[in-house]
């Protein structure tokens, strides 16, 4: 089975970008610009809680693969290079979270 590097969708994606290929879905997104990368993000993003929510691995594999393919559009959109995502997980490898619990509410 073909198994899609993230940094491999994103460098074919910023291609797609630099030269567009007529009947590409990701050039139809950049043609359609910004507000329309952000509501396919958003409406993925649903789907995936949906999915989550509905204990359905298939669906949520399915999903989750959608929102990431549409979250990389918008960094190549944003002009984010792949690299500054891998530097910022990178920072925090090896960080214990900080992590405190909220202060009970008390009565007045
Ligand atoms: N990973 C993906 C990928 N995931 C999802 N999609 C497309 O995302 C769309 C999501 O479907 P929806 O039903 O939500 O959207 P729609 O109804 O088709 O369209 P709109 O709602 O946006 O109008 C589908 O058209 C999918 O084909 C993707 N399109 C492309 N890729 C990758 O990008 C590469 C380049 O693809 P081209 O877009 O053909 O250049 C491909 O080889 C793939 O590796």
């Amino acid at each position: 089975m073909t198994q899609q590097n993230l940094e491999e969708l994103y460098n074919l994606v910023k291609q797609r970008k630099e030269n567009p290929i007529d009947g590409s879905y990701t050039d139809y997104l950049f043609k359609k610009g910004l507000d329309k990368i952000l509501k396919k993000v958003g409406e993925e993003t649903t789907e995936v809680i949906v999915a989550a929510k509905n204990s359905d691995p298939a669906e949520l594999q399915y999903e989750t693969a959608d929102l990431l393919y549409h979250l990389i559009v918008l960094l190549v959109e944003c002009d984010l290079p792949f690299e500054k995502i891998k530097e910022e997980l990178g920072s925090r490898v090896g960080q214990m979270s900080q992590f405190k619990d909220r202060a009970p509410i008390k009565k007045l």
